[in-house]
């Protein structure tokens, strides 16, 4: 592990919820002294092929690159969840990571996701798990929270073992309640003092 250590925390957010949870994961990866955190965003697809996204996002994180990827410490994935799975821009963008893959960039390093969904019961955990599967064919090491964060007990909103979720209720909901936002940074802390034990 070099200078520069980071966690990557890379999302996709249409309405800003994951957005809003990727600057408290950020938080808690900058309490961690050695490593910070690097938030990049990956650009929407479309559904014409004609369309492309300018290369400079109008608002928000830059978009990732590859490189920024492959140098990663760890890397934290954040998607909404759509029906149950992770978002199309998202997939699309870790599809173009077969480079990586081939030279095994990503083996051993550590992972985790968070995912925001409208309703209570609307796939959070399943959406994670898709995440799970290509992160696994990579050779990372998935990282869930575990439950000595008693907000997972308590929680009436998000917040999941195998990853930070938010509930959002409709889309305008970004804002986070105390558990989702104590549990985005635990995640954070997690994986950070996590990555420096690798030294990956
Ligand atoms: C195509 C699509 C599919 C969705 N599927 C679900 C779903 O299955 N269950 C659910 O609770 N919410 C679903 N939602 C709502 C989003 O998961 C939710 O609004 C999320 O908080 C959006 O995150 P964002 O604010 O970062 O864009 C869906 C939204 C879209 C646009």
């Amino acid at each position: 592990m070099s200078e520069g250590n980071y966690i990557l925390i890379l999302f996709y957010s249409r309405h800003g919820s994951i957005a809003e949870m990727a600057k408290h994961i950020a938080r808690g990866v900058n309490k961690v002294a050695g490593i910070e955190a690097k938030i990049r965003q990956v650009p929407n697809v479309s559904d014409t092929t004609e369309i492309a996204s300018p290369a400079i996002p109008d608002e928000g994180a830059p978009y990732c690159t590859l490189e920024e990827l492959a140098d990663c410490s760890g890397l934290a994935l954040g998607s909404p969840s759509y029906f149950g799975s992770m978002a199309a821009p998202l997939k699309h963008f870790i599809d173009q990571t077969s480079t990586l893959w081939l030279t095994g960039r990503l083996i051993d390093k550590p992972a985790c996701g968070f995912t925001s969904a409208s309703t209570l019961h609307g796939g959070q955990e399943q959406c994670l798990h898709s995440m799970i599967t290509p992160l696994l064919h990579h050779g990372m090491i998935w990282m869930g929270l575990p439950y000595k964060n008693k907000e997972l007990i308590s929680t009436a909103t998000g917040g999941t073992p195998y990853g930070a979720s938010h509930l959002a209720n409709d889309t305008q909901e970004t804002s986070l309640s105390d558990e989702e936002q104590k549990l985005c940074e635990a995640q954070g802390i997690r994986i950070a003092e996590m990555a420096l034990k690798l030294g990956k």
